[in-house]
C-alpha cells in the first residue's frame, strides 16, 4: 500500500525552482533511496514532502489523502516524519527528555523509553545522559529513536551516515532496516550510493531537479550511477 507520494511536483524557494515535475511513491516497508549530486534537490524533495517547502505544481499524498496543502504538523500527525541533515535533536537535553518531548497523546514515558531502547540497546545506559554530549553516532541514534516514539508510518531521513565512522552507519543502517520489517516506510537520502543501493528496494536518481532514474535499486551499479545518471566526473 503506497503511504506516501509525489505525483509531478515542482517545487523551490522564491522564484528558484529546483524540483521540476518529480514523481516518486513509497509504500508499507518500503525503501526509497534518493540519490543525486550536490544541490540537486534531494533535501528540496524531503521538505516538500514533509510540508516545509509547497509545490508550486503537483500533488502530495499520505496515506491516501491529498496533503499538498497541509502544513508539516498535520503530516507529522498522519504518521510522517521528517529527520532532517544535523539529526534534529535537542542538545541541551538529555536523552530521555529529548523522547519525551516526542511522546504521541495517550503514551507514557515508560512506553517511549522502552520502544526507542528496543530499537537502540546503545541508548538505555545514557537516558540520563545530556544528548549533546554524546559521540555523533549516539545523536543520530536518538533523533532516529525520537522519530521511531511517534510510531510513524513514513520516516524521511537525510543523510544518516553523514560525518560517522563506517561501523556506525553500519549498526544505524542495520536499525533502520529493523524498523523497516514492522511495516515503516523510509525516503532515504544518502551520499554513499553503494550503501544506498544495497540497503533500498527502490532508487530515485534526481539530477538537477528532475528524476533521472527510478526503479529496483539492485539494477543499478554505483559507478553508473555516478556517470550516467548524476553527472559527477562529467
Ligand atoms: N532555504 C533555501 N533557500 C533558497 N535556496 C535553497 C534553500 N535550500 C536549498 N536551496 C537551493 O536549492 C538547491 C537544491 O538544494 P538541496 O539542498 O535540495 O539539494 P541537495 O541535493 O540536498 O544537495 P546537498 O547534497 O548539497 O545537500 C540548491 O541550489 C540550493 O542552493
Amino acid at each position: 500500500m503506497t503511504i506516501l507520494a509525489l505525483d509531478g511536483v515542482t517545487a523551490g524557494y522564491g522564484t528558484t525552482t529546483v524540483l521540476r515535475d518529480v514523481s516518486l511513491s513509497v509504500g508499507t516497508g518500503q525503501i526509497v533511496a534518493v540519490l543525486g549530486a550536490n544541490g540537486a534537490g534531494k533535501s528540496t524533495l524531503l521538505r516538500t514532502a514533509a510540508g516545509t517547502v509547497v509545490p508550486s505544481a503537483g500533488r502530495v499524498r499520505l496515506d491516501g489523502a491529498d496533503a499538498t496543502r497541509h502544513p508539516p504538523y498535520r503530516r507529522a500527525r498522519r504518521g510522517l516524519c521528517l529527520i532532517p541533515e544535523g539529526r534534529g535533536i535537542f542538545r541541551g537535553l538529555t536523552v530521555e527528555e529529548n523522547l519525551r518531548l516526542q511522546i504521541p497523546r495517550g503514551a507514557s514515558l515508560g512506553e517511549a523509553v522502552e520502544r526507542a531502547v528496543a530499537v537502540f540497546p546503545a541508548l538505555r545506559e545514557r537516558l540520563k545522559t545530556t544528548a549533546g554530549t554524546l559521540s555523533g553516532g549516539q545523536q543520530q541514534m536518538v533523533a532516529l529513536a525520537r522519530a521511531c516514539v511517534t510510531d510513524p508510518k513514513v520516516l524521511l531521513i537525510d543523510e544518516v551516515s553523514m560525518g560517522l565512522a563506517p561501523i556506525v552507519v553500519d549498526e544505524i543502517f542495520a536499525a533502520l532496516r529493523g524498523i523497516a520489517a514492522t511495516g515503516v516506510a523510509m525516503v532515504l537520502v544518502e551520499q554513499y550510493v553503494g550503501r544506498a543501493l544495497e540497503f533500498a528496494d527502490t532508487a530515485v536518481l534526481l539530477r538537477k531537479g528532475r528524476v533521472s532514474y527510478e526503479g529496483p535499486s539492485a539494477e543499478l551499479d554505483e559507478r553508473v550511477v555516478l556517470r550516467d545518471y548524476l553527472g559527477v566526473g562529467e
